[in-house]
């Protein structure tokens, strides 16, 4: 399970990595979407105990920047050869979008063989998922994109699904109010519900 946070407030990162790490999940893509995501994202690295990657990734620019802020890793919605290129010289793993058998390709041209799938629950969910991952065997895929509870077991049935992207854990309104224990909450539920620990 991999958590997709957007942060307004960069001093919001260190009580949102500590909620997350206690709910047994530390990991998180924040996205660039927000001025705060940078900051937010040095803060996490700085932790030690979570891993941290960089999210809405659009330019190459933002690749260095995110790199430079200490993510761990880059995802970006859709593929775009030159934040792919920029992260693979800085040797960190880049995950681009994929949402056509044309965008997989890209990524395997470009030497991936991991793609987000997005947005997955509007594109056809697993069994659009099951169908792609037939002509490309090596290929897996961390569908992202309107994934509830309620889904998660039918992709992590699929061998083709390497981990789940999604945000209702770390909802928006969730980080606004602070409310750091029901992140902390439904962060353990997540972690239940993709079959790890109570
Ligand atoms: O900004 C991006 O590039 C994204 O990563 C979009 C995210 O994949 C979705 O926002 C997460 O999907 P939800 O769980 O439906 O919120």
């Amino acid at each position: 399970m991999l958590p997709v946070v957007v942060l307004d407030d960069a001093r919001q990162a260190d009580p949102l990595g500590e909620a997350l790490v206690k709910g047994g999940l530390p990991a998180a893509e924040v996205t660039l979407r927000t001025a705060a995501g940078l900051d937010a994202i040095a803060a996490l690295a700085g932790r030690g105990d979570l891993t941290v990657g960089a999210g809405t990734v659009l330019t190459a620019e933002q690749a260095e920047r995110a790199v430079a802020a200490g993510a761990r890793f880059v995802v970006t919605p859709g593929f775009a050869p030159n934040v792919v290129r920029v992260c693979q010289e800085a040797g960190v793993p880049v995950v681009p979008g994929a949402a056509t058998a044309t965008e997989i390709q890209m990524a395997l041209d470009a030497g991936l063989n991991v793609v987000k799938f997005f947005p997955a629950q509007q594109l056809g969910g697993p069994a659009m998922i099951k169908a792609l991952a037939a002509p490309f065997r090596e290929v897996r895929f961390i569908p992202t994109g309107g994934i509830t509870p309620a889904v998660i077991t039918d992709y992590l049935a699929l061998p083709a699904v390497l981990a789940i992207g999604a945000s209702w854990m770390v909802a928006p309104e969730l980080i606004a109010g602070e409310q750091w224990d029901e992140i902390t909450a439904r962060t353990r539920a997540a972690v239940v519900a993709a079959g790890g620990p109570a």
